[in-house]
């Protein structure tokens, strides 16, 4: 069963702000006939994401952003709830771009993260890995206004939520990004919250 990819070969498609190629392999199929095939495989640097909660007031921190693939999709005009995220900076480890992320995207200071896991949103699209995190936050790690990057034109609209309230917005369809979903259930099935 070893070796049954040969022969990798790649070609760059787009390089725009991630990267697309087209990635030809020699694939050995457990009949032993090999076939050669061309797939397509979108990344960048791999990505974070985490959910911030707060025990004592039961709140979590949400977002609410524009999704162009998501308006192209027909769904929700476009705009998204998700969790803080984004891609990992090439200098930073993904500790570091989490803390990055949280105080642009929503003005929180955090320290203290708990890792989830590591996982591909769609693995037979992307090459992305995103780290996963949860962390527990109190009002006065509240530093900063958030919103995001205006220098990279983000517009990021600070949703401090219920965490009960966040459940039944997955249950109404109203949250539906895959990693929101997850660190909800998350806080939920260990009773962090
Ligand atoms: N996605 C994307 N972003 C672009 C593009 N051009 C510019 N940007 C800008 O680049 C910034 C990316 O912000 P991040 O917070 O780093 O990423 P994100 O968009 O929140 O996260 C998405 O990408 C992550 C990294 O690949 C993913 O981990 C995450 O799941 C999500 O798809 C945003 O300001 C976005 O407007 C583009 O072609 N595509
Ligand atoms: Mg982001």
């Amino acid at each position: 069963m070893s070796n049954r990819i040969k022969n990798v070969s790649s070609k760059v498609i787009s390089n725009f702000w991630a990267k697309l190629e087209q990635v030809s392999f020699d694939f050995v199929f457990k009949n032993g006939k090999t076939e050669r095939l061309t797939h397509e495989v979108y990344g960048k640097n791999d990505g974070v994401a985490v959910l911030l909660y707060n025990p004592s007031t039961k709140n979590v921190i949400l977002s609410k952003q524009f999704r162009i693939p998501m308006y192209v999709a027909g769904v929700k005009n476009g705009f998204s709830i998700e969790v803080v995220g984004g891609a990992i900076d090439p200098s930073e480890s993904p500790e570091t771009s989490v803390i990055r992320e949280t105080k642009e995207e929503v003005g929180y200071n955090i320290n203290q993260l708990q890792k989830v896991a590591t996982i591909f949103l769609s693995p037979g699209l992307m090459k992305e890995q995103v780290h996963l995190y949860v962390a527990a936050y109190k009002d006065e790690d509240k530093i900063e206004k958030g919103g995001g990057l205006a220098s990279e034109s983000e517009e990021i609209e600070v949703l401090e939520t219920n965490f009960l309230d966040a459940l039944q917005m997955i249950e109404n369809e109203e949250i539906i990004d895959a990693r929101t979903i997850m660190l909800l259930q998350y806080l939920q099935i260990h009773k962090l919250i």
